[in-house]
């Protein structure tokens, strides 16, 4: 089974957010769709669960055109929580799970196990009003996840969430991955997201402007980086042709053109400091967007400032 979504077309009075948007959602593959905010990512995720009609094309499951049954076999984390507050963790799932048909004691049975799997077993009768804002997005996977979906569909996942809980979701929807299920996520935070995606789709202004299986996006690319753990001055390696510098707190990367050797450079570098830690590396996820798009940020209101400034 696949979910296959082809060529949607969205419009809002008379603005097209999404133009022509292709999906394909195969098993046992997290797929990230990625893309600045305002991309298109909720209103695609919005129109494959059907809470939207679009103006064109359409959406797939198995072959065939997707109705209400498969889609009642879908678990869909909306960007927007909702929880009941006043309700306890156990209760909210055992309740979520009967209203998909599931009788009382297997709902029991599998919201012990989502909270155990989920590290919440010791809050299961708490009220999700008491939660941090980590644990009711844990909870909201939860019931995304409790009638067994074929399919999982998160709208950002990880917004909000701290390294650890980042960490923690992510070993979720490897393993459900794992087990042969479908996932797809949205992400605004690209280079947050990066090793987790093994094939991404990304939109920007409602177009996708890079998709297939990361690792084949990131080898295909020409643009290699030399990273060094030291703040390297433009003077050290002013003799190379060197297309970019970017400093930060770990020390520098360097974007090297093909005719720049990178052991050269990085003799260079270690005349004028010392060098401990170092690589040479395909672009990140950010950098392939900027890349594809043209932009100069991935932040789409500082993309703006920056392209009135030019
Ligand atoms: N119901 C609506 N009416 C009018 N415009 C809308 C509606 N829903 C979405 N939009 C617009 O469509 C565009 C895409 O929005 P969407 O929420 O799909 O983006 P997104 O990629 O999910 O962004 P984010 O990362 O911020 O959630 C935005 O410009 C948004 O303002």
């Amino acid at each position: 089974m696949t979910l296959a979504v082809r060529g949607i077309v969205q419009a809002f009075e008379q603005r097209r957010v999404l133009d022509g948007v292709d999906l394909d959602v195969p098993p046992g593959t997290i797929v990230g769709l990625l893309g600045p905010n305002g991309a298109g990512k909720t209103t695609l995720m919005r129109i494959v669960f059907g809470v939207l009609d679009p103006d064109g094309g359409s959406v797939e499951w198995n072959g065939r055109p997707v109705g209400a049954d498969d889609r009642r076999r879908w678990g869909y984390m909306p960007q927007e929580r909702g929880l009941y507050r006043e309700m306890r963790v156990h209760d909210h799932l055992v309740w979520i799970a009967r209203l998909y048909g599931i009788d009382r004691r297997d709902a029991g049975e599998r919201a012990d196990d989502l909270l155990e799997r989920l590290g919440l077993s010791e809050r299961a009768n708490d009220p999700i009003r008491d939660l941090s804002g980590g644990m009711s997005q844990r909870v909201q996977l939860a019931v995304a996840m409790v009638h067994t979906p074929d399919l999982l569909v998160l709208d950002e996942p990880f917004a909000g969430l701290d390294p650890t809980a980042v960490e923690f979701l992510s070993d979720v929807i490897r393993r459900h991955v794992d087990g042969g299920g479908h996932l797809v996520f949205s992400s605004h935070q690209l280079d947050l997201v990066e090793h987790l995606c093994e094939s991404i789709v990304m939109i920007d202004r409602g177009q996708v402007v890079l998709r297939g299986r990361l690792a084949d996006l990131r080898s295909a690319s020409s643009d290699r980086y030399l990273r060094v753990d030291a703040p390297v001055d433009d003077g050290w390696v002013s003799r190379f042709d060197i297309d970019r510098i970017e400093r930060s707190a770990r020390g520098s990367r360097l974007l090297l053109p093909p005719v720049t050797d990178a052991a050269d450079v990085l003799d260079a570098v270690r005349q004028h400091a010392p060098i401990t830690d170092f690589g040479v590396e395909a672009p990140t996820l950010s950098e392939l967007f900027l890349a594809a798009t043209g932009r100069t940020t991935v932040d789409p209101v500082e993309d703006a400032i920056e392209g009135g400034r030019q």
